[in-house]
């Protein structure tokens, strides 16, 4: 390991001033996707230069699209059209992203041509079989390990036919990568979800040219190639970074920090209405439109947090900020349970065990359950080293657990924070946080 990949952050009396945070990276991986599958240039802004967008990137190089980065967060894309991209001349790697082997899984399957993605070691672990199974009833050739359940998945292009699929989870990736396996449809397809995920897929399809429609949670989209024509797309802050950032000024005293520019999608935005649950001080300003989605700026102070429950339908709503929520209950009063979180065990890592063994090393307890977590508040970090286990949000959240823990917490392998947040450090160093 380099000697940059061990980092500590020291405890620290207040974090103050202004920041942004960088593109949500959900948005930026639909942008290069449609920008990829229109007619013409899409310029995208404000992308996300983590290296799960840029894996993406990378992947639509492999098929055909020339695409630029101009700087590293303006991106142009000379879009193909869908039937225009080009069966790749090599395997396609996804690096650590799970949104961009399942978004593509779905898409590569309707055309020509073969094709394989692959991706890290914690990729190869993801369930794929969440995809590979609705995909295979559209009529998709799919194989791969584990009776194509598992990376690498090799994709021999063939005719989809409509389907309506009920998905079993609440799940963006899953309901996307049929959206898109759709576009290649004669017909419609129609998944219908338990519970609504993000639906930045819905409104970014619309905003380059196709129709589909909303009911509840059942989405339509009428497939046959549609004509969609490049834009230019301005992303939104991610409001799942800017996660790490309110919970810091909410546990370390004496703070005032304000974020501007943050994504406020209502289907994301579960992490404020539970901070909020906490009693965390947050002030919400100049919301306004931003293209097809929402953005705000946030005033954050130090609070007297109180432990609560999470459970039910807010979860697909801030499932990646319930590792960085846990942080938070242990400066709460009173305990917090998490519940029908079991989507956290399939992730980069198993967030739920994780998240258990790390805080363990901190001298945290929680009790780990199937879907969730139970989390007593008012508990002390030790000083200590964890490891990242190459998962970003667990290095960033212990980052924040540092700010406020009894002497510096040593973080192993936190280059992963690259994955979605690549300014993390200087961020926090922007706004008071010490680490070296
Ligand atoms: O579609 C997306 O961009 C994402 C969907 C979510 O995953 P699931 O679809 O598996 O819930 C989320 O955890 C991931 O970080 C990004
Ligand atoms: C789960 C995440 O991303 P992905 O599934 O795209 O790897 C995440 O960013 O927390």
């Amino acid at each position: 390991m380099g000697q940059n990949n061990k980092i500590a952050f020291h405890p620290i009396s207040t974090l103050t001033g202004e920041c942004e945070v960088p593109g949500d990276k959900s948005i930026s991986h639909r942008a290069v996707i449609f920008g990829s599958i229109s007619k013409g240039i899409t310029e995208i802004n404000n992308f996300l230069p983590g290296l799960d967008c840029i894996s993406t990137i990378s992947c639509f190089q492999k098929l055909g699209v020339e695409i630029k980065q101009k700087t590293s967060s303006t991106v142009i894309v000379k879009g193909v059209g869908l039937h225009g991209l080009l069966e790749p001349y090599d395997v396609l790697d996804v690096g650590n992203s799970g949104t961009t082997i399942r978004l593509l899984t779905g898409l590569l399957s309707g055309t020509k041509f073969y094709s394989v993605l692959t991706g890290d070691s914690s990729i190869r672990k993801r369930p794929m079989k969440r995809v590979k199974e609705p995909l295979q009833q559209m009529g998709a050739n799919l194989m791969g390990r584990d009776q194509g359940n598992l990376a690498p998945i090799t994709i021999i292009g063939a005719p989809l036919q409509p389907m309506h699929y009920h998905s079993p989870v609440a799940s963006a990736q899953v309901k996307s990568s049929i959206l898109l396996a759709g576009l290649w449809v004669d017909g419609q397809t129609v998944v219908t979800e338990p519970t609504k995920s993000r639906d930045h897929t819905e409104r970014m399809y619309t905003s380059f040219g196709g129709s589909l429609h909303v009911d509840g949670n059942t989405v339509t989209i009428l497939g046959g190639s549609p004509k969609l024509e490049g834009q230019k797309v301005n992303v939104p802050g991610d409001i799942s970074s800017a996660a790490f950032l309110m919970v810091a000024a909410s546990i370390i005293p004496n703070s005032e920090i304000c974020i501007r520019n943050v994504g406020m999608n209502p289907t994301r935005s579960g992490i404020v209405d539970a901070l909020l649950a906490m009693n965390a001080d947050i002030e919400i300003i100049n919301e306004r439109k931003y293209g097809e989605e929402l953005v705000a700026d946030f005033i954050v102070r130090s609070s007297n947090l109180i432990g609560t429950e999470i459970s039910g339908d807010i979860i697909p709503r801030l499932i990646d900020e319930i590792p960085v929520l846990l942080i938070a209950a242990t400066q709460a009063k009173g305990k917090t349970v998490i519940r029908d979180a079991k989507e956290l065990r399939v992730k980069e890592t198993d967030r739920i065990q994780v998240m258990h063994d790390e805080l363990l090393k901190l001298g945290v307890i929680t009790i780990p359950r199937e879907d969730g977590m139970e989390i007593d508040g008012e508990q002390e970090f030790t000083s200590g080293t964890i490891y990242t286990h190459h998962d970003h949000r667990i290095g960033m959240c212990f980052a924040i657990a540092g700010c406020v823990a009894k002497g510096p917490i040593f973080i192993e392998d936190y280059d992963a924070v690259k994955v979605s947040f690549p300014n993390f450090t200087e961020v926090m160093n922007s706004l008071g946080a010490i680490c070296e």
